[in-house]
């Protein structure tokens, strides 16, 4: 079979396709997808589910000209395929390869980056206000899920474009799923717009009956005003009519000229106007299909099979986390786990199954889960709140105002803190010490291995106030794990081995990399104590002063930005403590946004091995060497 794809240079060229042809060029942008993604992991049923549409919101729209956001972004295979990316479309989410999610600097076609969910209606009405300043005429279209539909923001935006009045498009996206089934009211909403006929088949019966009556002037008058009364009785999309938007739908996201028709339809209303699309996500390949939330976010898989190719070997600290929380709630009734849509990727799936009255997915809404803890906490509760590093960015208010104001025993288990790999910038969790250090009241823990994760949870849920325990995307270092927990002194850190010239100060997933430098270095002639720092905050002042005074040279290491971060306050409390000649070198992330590609190379690339700790006590030992004898001249006079 010829391929229709190859021909596709922009999406300019779907505008002389028949249906028949866009319906083969469909099935053949699935197989390119499953192919693709089976090799370089990805958002694989999203993406299988929005085919159609997407081929529809591009004969529809000019993606050049108007503009198309799409929320989260995870989601946007099909678009980059049409939009002058397939020969490098191998290259997804590989180093120095093509982004899994919409990139502005990649093509113009992207119209705003996202990753975060919820953020496409405001981004829209942004675009299109912006328009309107400018007397131009494009379309702003915002495609949002079901799932992404749940967090505050996209109401905020709602509710603001149905005031405002401006012409813009919401695309909804409804495949009742988020990662894992959706939830919430407004799922039950959607789900009885879909199937409930008296919601989805009225304003066409009513409309219909209408017309049927007889036309005189009188009659019309009554008509219009039965039509105006009727509206407020059952009419389908009644809330987003509430809101102030045209509802349009539901319609089948898979059958391309119904839904390119309401599009078009779409394109001519005045005002906001919402567009319910319903899909199945994972469309079109049958693992998928069964199952969504593991085809969400997948790694590679073979294809025959749907078989996910998965390395064996030490559990995660997903997995640790999620096992020790099953364990804590057994001997504490008053443990709760919560999630923001993530049951799986946070590991509470186990949590959730044995103590379901203890356990809350609040959807999308990382804002609402932690102020919701809060307020738990003040009951007498011990409120977990597992949610990733990145999407705590979004609750930063929560955290400080709601929970660390109050001194208010809530845990966060912050996963994924550190590099993340495949998903890139939007998604490495390398801002949370510095977002979180300068609150009063919190602490932060980060362990060098599993089993130190299991104390310090059992530490944080037995502390009587806010604390953050950060630790990374991926597996354990495959240490025993101890059976029985207990709780880690708070502010102190662990001697892991003693040495003069030089002194390691790590923290989490750094301490195993500053435990093998120190090793290589001690080969080289050089003995460096390596200190397992255990607490960002309240840092061990006084064994790290003793250590910085004993060895006079101190480097930190952390999987964090530089700034604001561990090694920012080592020096902190060093500068406090007026030690003289002390040197200090902090190795961390720059100041910049660090692209995707596999964690292994993102650390290697940012000296975040033993090999670049090494690499970087040598060199710096000989800057300070320079620097001390300079010291010395001077001193002499
Ligand atoms: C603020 C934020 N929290 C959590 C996530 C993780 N996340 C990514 S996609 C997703 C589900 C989105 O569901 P939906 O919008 O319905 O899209 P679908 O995958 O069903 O197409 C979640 C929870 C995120 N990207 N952003
Ligand atoms: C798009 C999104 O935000 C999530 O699907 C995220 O990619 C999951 O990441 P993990 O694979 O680390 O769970
Ligand atoms: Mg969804």
């Amino acid at each position: 079979m010829t391929s229709l794809l190859k021909n596709i240079y922009s999406p300019q060229d779907l505008q002389n396709l028949s249906l028949k042809q866009l319906e083969e060029l469909a099935a053949e942008i699935r197989q390119r997808i499953i192919e693709t993604v089976s090799v370089t992991g990805g958002h694989l049923a999203p993406n299988l589910g929005v085919v159609e549409l997407t081929l529809a919101l591009h004969r529809v729209f000019n993606s050049a000209v108007d503009r198309i956001i799409w929320d989260v972004g995870h989601q946007s295979y099909v678009h980059k395929l049409l939009t002058g990316r397939q020969n490098r479309f191998a290259s997804l989410r590989q180093y120095g390869g093509i982004s899994g999610f919409p990139k502005p600097a990649e093509s113009i076609h992207d119209a705003f980056a996202t990753g975060h969910s919820s953020t496409s209606v405001s981004a829209a009405l942004g675009m299109a206000l912006a328009r309107d300043l400018n007397g131009a005429t494009y379309d702003v279209v915002a495609v949002i899920g079901d799932g992404s539909l749940t967090g505050g923001m996209a109401f905020e935006a709602m509710n603001h474009a149905g005031h405002l009045k401006t012409n813009v498009i919401v695309v909804l996206n409804d495949n009742e799923m988020s990662i894992a089934p959706n939830v919430g009211a407004l799922s039950g909403y959607l789900s009885r717009l879909r199937t409930d006929p008296k919601y989805s088949k009225s304003k066409d019966e009513i409309a219909e009956l209408l017309q049927k009556l007889p036309h005189g002037n009188k009659l019309l008058k009554v008509v219009d005003r039965l039509k105006d009364s009727l509206k407020y009785l059952v009419v389908p999309g009644m809330l987003f009519e509430e809101l102030g938007f045209t509802y349009l739908g539901p319609v089948d996201g898979h059958d391309i000229k119904a839904v390119m028709t309401l599009l078009q339809q779409a394109k001519s209303v005045n005002g906001p106007v919402l567009v319910h699309v319903l899909t199945r996500k994972g469309k079109g390949y049958w693992p998928a299909e069964e199952n969504p939330d593991r085809f969400h976010g997948v790694g590679p898989f073979d294809v025959a099979t749907g078989r996910v190719k998965k390395a064996g070997g030490a559990p995660s600290y997903t997995e640790v986390f999620g096992q020790t929380l099953v364990k804590l709630a057994r001997q504490d009734s008053k443990i709760i786990g919560i999630t923001a849509a993530m049951p799986s990727g946070t590991g509470l799936q186990d949590f959730a199954r044995e103590f379901p009255r203890r356990y809350f997915d609040v959807g999308i809404a990382e804002q609402h889960a932690v102020t919701m803890a809060a307020g738990l906490a003040t009951a007498g509760y011990r409120p977990v709140a597992a949610i990733y590093s990145t999407f705590l960015q979004r609750a930063y208010d929560q955290v400080l105002h709601d929970v660390c104001l109050q001194n208010l025993p809530v845990t966060f288990a912050l996963d994924r803190g550190g590099l993340v790999g495949d998903d890139g910038p939007t998604h490495h969790g390398v801002f949370d010490i510095a977002y979180l250090r300068h609150i009063p009241n919190m602490v932060i823990m980060s362990p060098k291995d599993e089993n130190e994760l299991q104390h310090m949870l059992k530490t944080a849920v037995t502390h009587n106030g806010p604390v953050a325990v950060r630790y990374p995307r991926g597996q354990g270092l495959g240490v025993p794990l101890d059976q029985e927990m207990h709780c880690l002194p708070i502010g102190r850190a662990e001697v892991l081995r003693d040495g003069s010239d030089l002194l390691l100060l790590a923290v989490g997933n750094m301490v195993a990399e500053a435990m093998a430098a120190a090793e290589e270095l001690s080969r080289q002639g050089i003995t460096a104590a390596v200190i397992n720092a255990r607490y960002v905050k309240p840092l061990d002042e006084e064994l790290i002063l003793a250590y910085a005074g004993k060895t006079k040279n101190v480097i930190t290491i952390e999987e964090h930005v530089l700034m604001g971060g561990f090694g920012s306050a080592v020096v902190e409390l060093l500068q406090q403590a007026g030690l003289p000649d002390v040197q200090v070198k902090r190795i961390g992330l720059p100041d910049e946004f660090v692209e995707h590609g596999k964690q292994s190379l993102l650390r290697q690339q940012y000296g975040l091995t033993a090999e670049g700790i090494v690499e970087a006590a040598l060199a710096w030992g000989k800057d300070v060497k320079k620097v001390r004898k300079l010291k010395a001249i001077r001193a002499k006079g």
